[in-house]
């Protein structure tokens, strides 16, 4: 079964839509989730996927799809808070992230994404890689509205 797990929407900006396969239910991984989730004031969903097949969500057109592959690129979370600035000031309505379970992502869905996204070059497990992507996702909207959560180094 696939479904929304979580929406929090305020302000206007871009719609920031993970799309995660795997069930995290009540484990550390979620409360982190949630944590971040619940910080972010930009609109967000979290759509939750079997480890195979289920039905990806109609996009909100114009869309950008972001790929989380330990095979993609590397960028500092300012350079990834510029590409997602770029799409909202491009007149993007959602930005989706998606996050693969065990076998990753088809070639066919690397080839269709807009970005391959890598947090480093080791594989981590999907529910703490959803974990990550939230912190990400908190510390981007951060850096972009000149918040000082984000200290750079
Ligand atoms: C256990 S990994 C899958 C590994 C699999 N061997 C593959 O080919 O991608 C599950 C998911 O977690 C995310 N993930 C794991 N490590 C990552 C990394 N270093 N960077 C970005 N995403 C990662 C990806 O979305 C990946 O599809």
């Amino acid at each position: 079964m696939s479904g929304s797990v979580g929406f929090y929407s305020e302000g206007c900006a871009i719609f920031l839509h993970v799309i995660a396969r795997g069930k995290i239910g009540r484990s550390p991984e979620a409360e982190l989730v949630e944590r971040y989730e619940k910080r972010l004031s930009w609109p967000v969903k979290l759509t939750e996927l079997p480890e195979t097949g289920g039905r990806i969500p109609e996009p909100q057109s114009p869309l950008k799809t972001v790929l989380l592959d330990e095979k993609g690129k590397n960028l500092s979370s300012e350079q990834l808070a510029d590409i997602v600035g770029r799409w909202r000031d491009d007149g993007m309505r959602e930005a989706r992230f998606v996050l693969g379970a065990a076998d990753g992502h088809s070639e066919q869905e690397r080839a269709e994404a807009d970005l391959l996204l890598a947090f480093g070059k080791a594989t981590w497990p999907h529910l703490m890689a959803r974990a990550m992507l939230m912190e990400q996702l908190y510390r981007v909207t951060t850096i972009l509205a000149g918040h000082p959560y984000h200290r750079a180094g």
